[in-house]
């Protein structure tokens, strides 16, 4: 019986978290930690520890000198090692497997062992992630330095969009030129949507191939999912993790056009860029200076739902309409995807910090789409506390084919745990 402690690494554009799990060889992994460090783009970020079920700390402010995703995966690891209630690491030889996201991924379509040559392929393909992938490798790197017992795995956002046909992941531009620069669309949290579609067919009581889902994962980064028969058939995000939704600091989509009457150097470098990543000033504006902090000042959706409910704040107008503006492009995808699979629809499934906490998000978004058969059961979505994996927060009595309406607590860290548990040369 082989057993491994795993590691799984999961670094988003505002946050790094990391669950230690008990493996077991081709079993489902058990969870006995989990630490975060939430907040990196609105300082000053919170640190949560959990372990076996029980808060240990929650929401203790980091110091500012924590800076960025690397920074925050130090103090976490060194939170686990220090503890000294955690007898399974009692020393950094006790970690067996670290997987880490990956959010580029490019062609890959399973996780990777992290080789050299692996590692320098991923770097390539910073560029098309600069939010995440450099990040993700800069945590890669230090694992392998003090970490150097363990398998270092990546496991990629990009993969289980693989299954999106030709047709949608196209761009009408030159072909040759598509093929030889690999433009088209690869879409992103992919893994989140994978835990998402096998929690919610188990909720259904289904088989994943009998399943037809719309699924919105809304965190700091923010997109949405058609799933047909259990597979990515088409995600709002594209090339890089840019395209479709805004989020925190990112645009979502624009006119193309726009950025070049934006400002005038958009050409250019941006002058952040750095040996790891090469970002011109025109990505450096739609990623990290535009957004939920662009419009409102804060990257916090939290803020801009309570104060866009509420009519005497001095900043209600900015932030209904920012709340407005992001029910808009929600409900635009949702309708698209409706018909993209012909009204076939299990269920709509709200995940990610945004999709999970907030209940007004969700009122607002499945009320605008009542058109299309989805009801929101008011007393359910805003009095429940959100505490299982799946939740109803729809109507389901009425008509018998009515679309579901679900809230998933999704689980980055524990996917990627459950795919190297299944890959016996992680082992
Ligand atoms: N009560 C809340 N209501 C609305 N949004 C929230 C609430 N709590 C947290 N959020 C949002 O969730 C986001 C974090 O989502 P998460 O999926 O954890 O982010 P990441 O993209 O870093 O993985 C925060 O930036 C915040 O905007
Ligand atoms: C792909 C992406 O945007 O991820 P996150 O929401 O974790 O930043
Ligand atoms: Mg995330």
């Amino acid at each position: 019986m082989k057993k491994k402690i795993v590691l799984s690494v999961n670094a988003g554009s505002s946050s790094v978290k990391v669950s230690v799990y008990d493996v077991e060889f081709e079993q489902a992994p058990v969870q006995i930690a989990e630490a975060q460090i939430s907040g990196l783009t609105s300082p000053p970020a919170s640190l949560k520890y959990v372990r076996d079920g029980e808060t240990v700390i929650k929401g203790k402010e980091v110091d500012e000198k924590v800076e960025g995703q690397r920074d925050a995966f130090s103090l976490l690891l060194e939170t686990l090692i220090d503890d000294e209630d955690l007898p399974q690491i009692k020393s950094k030889e006790d970690v067996g497997i670290v997987c880490h996201r990956i959010v580029h991924g490019g062609d890959y379509t399973k996780p990777q062992l992290i080789s050299n040559e692996t590692y320098h392929h991923l770097e390539d393909l910073n560029d098309l992630a600069p939010l995440h992938n450099a990040n993700s490798l800069g945590i890669v790197k230090l694992c392998i330095r003090d970490l150097p017992t363990a398998n270092n795995v990546a496991c990629f956002d990009s993969q289980f969009h693989s299954s999106i046909p030709e047709h949608i992941r196209t761009y009408p531009i030159n072909r040759d030129i598509a093929q030889s620069n690999h433009l088209r669309k690869y879409g992103f949290h992919g893994i989140s949507y994978a835990f998402i579609t096998r929690s919610t067919a188990e909720f259904l009581g289904k088989r994943p191939e009998e399943l037809n889902l719309i699924a919105l994962h809304l965190g700091s980064g923010a997109s949405a999912c058609a799933i047909k028969a259990g597979k990515s058939w088409d995600t709002s995000m594209g090339l890089t993790p840019l395209a479709g939704l805004p989020g925190a600091t990112r645009s979502g989509s624009v006119d193309p056009s726009l950025v070049f009457h934006y400002a005038s150097d958009v050409g250019k470098l941006s002058p952040a860029s750095t040996k790891d990543l090469h970002i011109s000033r025109a990505e450096e504006i739609l990623n990290k200076e535009s957004g939920w902090k662009a419009l409102t000042g804060t990257t916090d959706f939290g803020k801009i739902t309570s104060a866009a409910f509420s009519t005497d704040s001095s900043d209600h107008a900015v932030m209904k309409l920012a709340f407005d503006l992001f029910v808009d492009r929600i409900c635009g995808f949702i309708g698209s995807y409706y018909v993209s699979l012909r009204g076939q629809v299990d269920a709509l499934v709200f995940a990610g910090g945004i999709g999970e906490k907030s209940s007004q998000l969700r009122a607002a978004v499945v009320n605008q789409i009542s058109c299309l058969g989805f009801e929101i059961d008011e007393e359910v979505n805003s009095n429940n506390e959100i505490k299982d994996v799946v939740q109803e927060v729809g109507k389901t009595t009425g008509e018998r084919d009515k679309p579901r309406v679900l809230v998933c607590q999704t689980d980055e860290q524990f996917e990627m745990a459950r795919a190297c548990a299944e890959d016996a040369e992680f082992w």
